[in-house]
C-alpha cells in the first residue's frame, strides 16, 4: 500500500487518489471562500473611507461576500471531512486485510502487543488529524486570500508579511523537526506501554498474589514508561507551543514596525493602505493561528503514517485470494486420502541468547480414517509439525502433498480448508458459522454429549454464553469441530484441560467414534496412558522424528466411566 522511505506528501496523495473530483470541488471551494474572505476585508476597508453614496453597492458586494464565504467555506469542510473519513475508513479496512492475509510467521514474529496500538492508536491519530484538516485547508486558503488582497494593496507591505510568514514558518520547521523526533521516541515507548497494559490485564491474577513483581510491574516498568512519554511529549509540545507564540509576536511587531516606519518610508501611501494592512493582519492571525495550531497534529499524524506504512511493509506478501468469497465447493472436494510431509524442514529465525530451532526434515504419511498421535517433550516441534502439516507454515525444505500432489501457494487455502483444528491457545468464536441452517435439536444432542447442555446453548447460531471454565470453553470449541464437518480433524492438547472422565471419554469414545465417521485425526497429546488409541505415534526429539510407530490396538476400558449416547 504504501512506502515507508516515500515521504508523507506522496502516502497523502496515493490514499486521496481515488477521491480526487470531491478533493477538486472541495479546493475550488475553499478558493472561493479565501478569495471572498480577502474581499470582505477590502470592502470594510473602502467601508471606512466611503462615500454615502457608495453605501448601497458596499452593502450587497458585503451580503453576496458573505454569502459566497458562507458556501465556500461550509462546503470545503463538509468534502474535506468527507475524504478524511473515507480514508480512515479505507485505511482500516486495508490493514484488517493486511492481517488477514499475512503469513502467520510474519504475524508472529510482529506480536500482537505491536500490532494493536497500529490499529487503533495510530489510525485514531490520522482519524484526528483528518478530522482538522478540513478547518487547517479552509485556514490555509483564507490566508493566501489575504496575502494576494496585500499584494494588490502595497508590494513593499506584502513583502514584508511575507518575509515573517517565512520566519515564522522555519521556526516551525525547526520546531517541527525536533517535535517529530519526539513524537518518534514518544511512539516508540507506547509499545512498551501496551505490552506492560497487557501484563497487568492478563496477568492481573499472578501480579494480586506477588507483591515484589505487582511493585516491580507498576513502579519501574508501567510509570517509568508513561513518565517518560509524558516527558518526552510535554518537551515536543512546548517548542510547537514557543514557535507558535513566537510567529503571533512577529506579527504584532510587524505591524507596529510597519505603521511606525510608514511616514519615513512611504509618505505619499494613502491612508486606506496602512487601515487595510491592519485589518488585514489582525484578521490573519486567526487562520494563521489554526493552520500553525495542526502542526503538532500534523508531526503525530507522520509518525502515525510511518508506523502504518511500517506495517504495511512487514505485510507487504499477502498470501493471494484469502480474501476472495468462496465459491461453493464441489461435491467431493472435501474428500482426501493422504497427507504426506516429504522430506519437510522449518526453521525459525534466532533469538539473541538461544540457538534457532529447527523442525526436520520430516516424513510422514497419514491415510484417510487414521488416527494419529504426535507426542514428545516440550519444545519438541510439536506444534510446529501441526503448522506445517495444516499449511499454515510454508515448509522452507521438502514438500507437503495432498493425495501425492504438493500443495502449492496457489492451493495452499484451499488444502486448509479441509481441517478443523482445535490449538492449545485456540480462539473460541461465538457465532457457529453453519448456525443459521443448523436444527436445534442437533445442536442440543452434541451439548448433551458433551457435558454442557445445563450451561449453554445455541440460539440463533450463537452461543448463549461463553464465560464457561476452561474445560467447558474446549468442550465448545469441539463442538464447532464437529459442526464444520471437515475431515480432518487435529487437536493440539485437547484433553489437557479436561477432568479425567471427560479425558477417558475423549480418548476412548469421541476419537474412536469420529474415526467410524470416516475422520482423519491428528492430535497432540502428553497423555501417554492413551496412546495406544492412536495408529501410529510420532514421536518428535529436538525437531526430530525418533520413531513413527504403529500402534498395536489397545482398546482402554472405560467402564467406570459413564458413556452417553453415540452421536
Ligand atoms: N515464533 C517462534 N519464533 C522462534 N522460535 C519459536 C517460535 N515458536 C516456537 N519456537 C521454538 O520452536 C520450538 C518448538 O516449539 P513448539 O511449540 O513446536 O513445541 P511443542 O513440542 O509444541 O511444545 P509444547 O509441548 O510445550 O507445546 C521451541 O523450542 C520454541 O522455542
Amino acid at each position: 500500500m504504501m512506502n515507508p522511505r516515500n515521504g508523507l506528501t506522496a502516502q497523502i496523495l496515493h490514499l486521496l487518489r481515488p477521491y480526487w473530483p470531491i478533493v477538486l470541488g472541495g479546493i475550488v471551494l475553499g478558493v472561493v471562500g479565501g478569495a471572498s474572505v480577502a474581499g470582505l476585508l477590502a470592502v470594510v476597508n473602502r467601508g471606512l473611507y466611503a462615500t454615502q453614496g457608495d453605501v448601497a453597492t458596499l452593502l450587497s458586494a458585503f451580503a453576496g461576500l458573505c454569502l459566497l464565504i458562507l458556501i465556500g467555506s461550509i462546503g470545503a469542510d463538509i468534502s474535506a471531512n468527507y475524504v478524511g473519513q473515507r480514508i480512515i475508513a479505507e485505511l482500516r479496512k486495508s490493514l484488517a486485510a493486511k492481517i488477514l492475509a499475512a503469513p502467520i510467521d510474519q504475524l508472529e514474529i510482529y506480536r500482537t502487543h505491536r500490532l494493536i496500538p497500529v490499529l487503533t492508536q495510530d489510525v485514531d491519530t490520522i482519524s484526528d488529524f483528518a478530522f482538522f484538516f478540513s478547518s487547517f485547508f479552509v485556514s490555509l486558503i483564507i490566508t493566501i486570500g489575504c496575502m494576494v488582497y496585500l499584494a494588490v494593496l502595497s508590494w513593499p507591505l506584502f513583502l514584508i508579511t511575507g518575509l515573517v510568514i517565512v520566519l515564522g514558518s522555519l521556526a516551525h520547521a525547526f520546531a517541527r523537526t525536533r517535535g517529530v523526533r519526539g513524537f518518534n521516541a514518544a511512539r516508540d515507548s507506547e509499545d512498551e506501554l501496551q505490552k506492560h497494559y497487557r501484563a497487568i490485564a492478563e496477568g492481573a491474577k499472578e501480579l494480586r498474589l506477588n507483591r515484589a513483581r505487582r511493585q516491580r510491574v507498576y513502579v519501574e516498568q508501567l510509570q517509568r514508561t508513561v513518565d517518560r512519554i509524558s516527558a518526552v511529549q510535554v518537551k515536543s509540545i512546548n517548542l510547537f507551543v514557543t514557535a507558535r507564540a513566537l510567529g503571533t509576536m512577529l506579527f504584532f511587531v510587524v505591524i507596529g514596525v510597519a505603521l511606525t516606519l510608514r511616514p519615513f518610508l512611504w509618505p505619499d501611501s494613502p491612508a486606506a493602505v496602512s487601515s487595510g494592512f491592519v485589518l488585514v493582519l489582525l484578521y490573519m492571525r486567526g487562520p494563521i493561528d489554526q493552520v500553525i495550531g495542526i502542526l503538532p497534529s500534523l508531526g503525530r499524524a507522520q509518525v502515525a503514517m510511518r508506523r502504518i506504512a511500517d506495517l504495511s511493509e512487514q505485510f507487504s506478501t499477502p498470501e493471494q485470494d484469502l480474501l476472495v468469497a468462496p465459491s461453493t465447493a464441489p461435491d467431493g472436494s472435501r474428500r482426501i486420502e493422504a497427507i504426506e510431509l516429504r522430506g519437510v524442514s522449518y526453521g525459525f529465525r534466532a533469538v539473541p541468547g538461544s540457538e534457532p530451532f529447527v523442525l526436520g526434515p520430516i516424513d510422514l504419511h497419514v491415510r484417510r480414517g487414521d488416527i494419529v498421535f504426535i507426542v514428545g517433550e516440550n519444545g519438541s516441534g510439536k506444534t510446529t509439525l501441526i503448522k506445517l502439516l495444516l499449511g499454515l507454515y510454508a515448509p522452507h525444505g521438502g514438500t507437503l502433498l495432498r493425495d501425492g500432489r504438493p500443495v502449492e501457494t496457489a492451493t495452499r487455502d484451499d488444502y486448509r480448508q479441509l481441517f478443523t483444528t482445535i490449538f492449545s491457545d485456540y480462539y473460541l468464536f461465538e457465532d457457529l458459522l453453519q448456525g443459521a441452517g443448523m436444527v436445534p435439536d442437533v445442536a442440543e444432542r452434541y451439548l448433551k454429549r458433551l457435558e454442557v447442555a445445563h450451561k449453554v446453548s445455541v440460539e440463533n447460531g450463537v452461543f448463549t454464553t461463553t464465560d464457561l471454565s476452561t474445560g467447558q470453553r474446549k468442550r465448545l470449541a469441539l463442538m464447532n469441530a464437529w459442526l464444520e464437518e471437515r475431515p480432518v480433524l487435529v487437536f493440539d492438547e485437547w484433553a489437557a484441560d479436561q477432568d479425567p472422565a471427560f479425558r477417558h471419554i475423549f480418548y476412548t469414545e469421541l476419537l474412536p467414534d469420529l474415526k467410524r465417521m470416516g475422520k482423519t485425526i491428528i492430535v497432540i497429546s502428553h497423555d501417554d496412558r492413551y496412546f495406544g488409541v492412536a495408529d501410529h505415534l510420532v514421536r518428535l526429539r529436538h525437531g526430530k522424528v525418533i520413531a513413527g510407530e504403529a500402534v498395536a490396538h489397545e482398546v482402554i476400558k472405560s467402564s467406570s466411566v459413564p458413556t452417553n449416547a453415540s452421536l
